[in-house]
């Protein structure tokens, strides 16, 4: 897949451009509060119906403007493809080629790409449930099954939660039964994904580092291999959780650990090292949603090399030449350093210059 061109009008303090990417590096660039990560937001709204930045799609139209709207061109499956979204305060349009859809949760899959932005850090330094967030985004965009599961066990453990508050203890078994089949299926993808990305992560993160951090993840679940009945678990909490007023145990309180060289990375590693372990996740999730959908997506990389040494940030470098189509923003970045091949757009004020 290749996005050939990308149209932004009025789109945060982009008036109106309009981009003809390269089918490989392409580097926005320029000093700070230009428009550069605009740009990366405008590619993932298109990808995924959302801003990484806000939830009010308000915040995205241009100030004094009525409207935004993306026109994204792409080739696909060897086709020319393409994707509109108009929004104003009280209009939502969609269309994919010729075909009108109602939602923008219905672009999902359409133009597939992974991010990675700084706030990302929180993977590693956050609370579990970013590592679960992490793991469930995924999951759900390449299989409608797990985003099936999902709801299915969050709304049955809310009603699990509500009836231990409300001390209704005869429904709680018939909140569990429905609870167990989806919790086993989230359990056993997402200890399937954190295997699978541990191979490629370990490789990007030992070319990174030239091979000096060694990494380990580990999907820590409340099903382990000695105690294997979450039914049998639940029962048994079942005193504790009505005390607590929460269902206590459950793939909605698991964890990713990830180590480095032995040591859990959150309390041991330094910021450039974390960096490193960000940014071999993400090209790792790469390799894993390309082998899921059949193609290459978009790899959009934001602040550039952040805390990342020369050595680093040049070894990142040589990374991107593995990959199809990437989008890299930075205000300091050396276009030198990048590849011959590279397409470099100069951001000021929200136009390219
Ligand atoms: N709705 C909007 N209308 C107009 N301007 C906006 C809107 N939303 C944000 N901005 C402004 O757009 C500018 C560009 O933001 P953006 O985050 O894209 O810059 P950037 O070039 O990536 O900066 P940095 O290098 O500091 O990360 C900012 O100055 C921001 O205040």
């Amino acid at each position: 897949m290749y996005l050939k061109h990308l149209i932004l009008r009025n789109f945060r303090n982009h008036k109106e451009t309009d981009f003809h990417f390269s089918a490989l590096v392409n580097l926005i660039y320029g000093n700070n509060g230009q428009g550069k990560t605009s740009v990366l937001e405008a590619i993932y709204f298109l990808s995924t119906g959302r801003s990484f930045r806000t939830h009010n799609l308000s915040d995205l139209i241009r100030e004094g403007q009525q409207y935004f709207y993306l026109e994204a061109h792409f080739i696909k499956d060897e086709l020319p493809q393409k994707l509109q979204i108009y929004y104003d305060e009280t209009t939502k349009r969609i269309q994919y080629n010729h075909t009108n859809y109602p939602k923008l949760a219905n672009i999902i899959g359409i133009l597939p790409s992974i991010l990675s932005h700084p706030n990302d850090l929180a993977l590693i330094i956050g609370m579990p449930n970013e590592r679960r967030r992490f793991l469930d985004i995924y999951l759900s965009q390449a299989d409608p099954l797990y985003l099936h599961h999902l709801s299915r066990y969050y709304k049955a453990m809310k009603q699990r939660n509500y009836a231990l508050r409300s001390q209704e203890i005869q429904t709680l078994s018939a909140w569990e039964h429905i609870m167990l089949p989806s919790a086993l299926y989230l359990i056993d993808k997402r200890a399937e994904l954190s295997s699978y990305l541990l191979d490629p992560a370990a490789e990007w993160l030992s070319l990174l580092s030239n091979k000096k951090d060694l990494l380990d993840i580990h999907y820590q679940s409340s099903l382990t291999k000695k105690d294997s009945s979450l039914l049998l678990k639940w029962e048994k909490n079942r005193h504790k959780d009505m005390l607590l007023k929460a269902t206590t145990l459950g793939p909605h309180r698991d964890d990713l650990l990830f180590l480095l060289s032995g040591k859990q990375a959150k309390n041991f590693s330094s910021e450039g090292q974390k960096r490193s372990l960000i940014y071999a996740l993400k090209l790792a999730q790469w390799n894993w949603m390309q082998k899921k959908i059949g193609y290459s997506p978009l790899l959009c990389i934001d602040d550039f090399g952040m805390q990342l040494d020369p050595k680093r940030q040049e070894n990142l470098i040589f990374c991107f030449t593995r990959f199809k189509q990437v989008f890299i923003c930075s205000a300091n970045v050396l276009k030198s350093k990048l590849p011959d091949t590279t397409r470099s757009f100069w951001m000021e004020r929200g136009a390219i210059l």
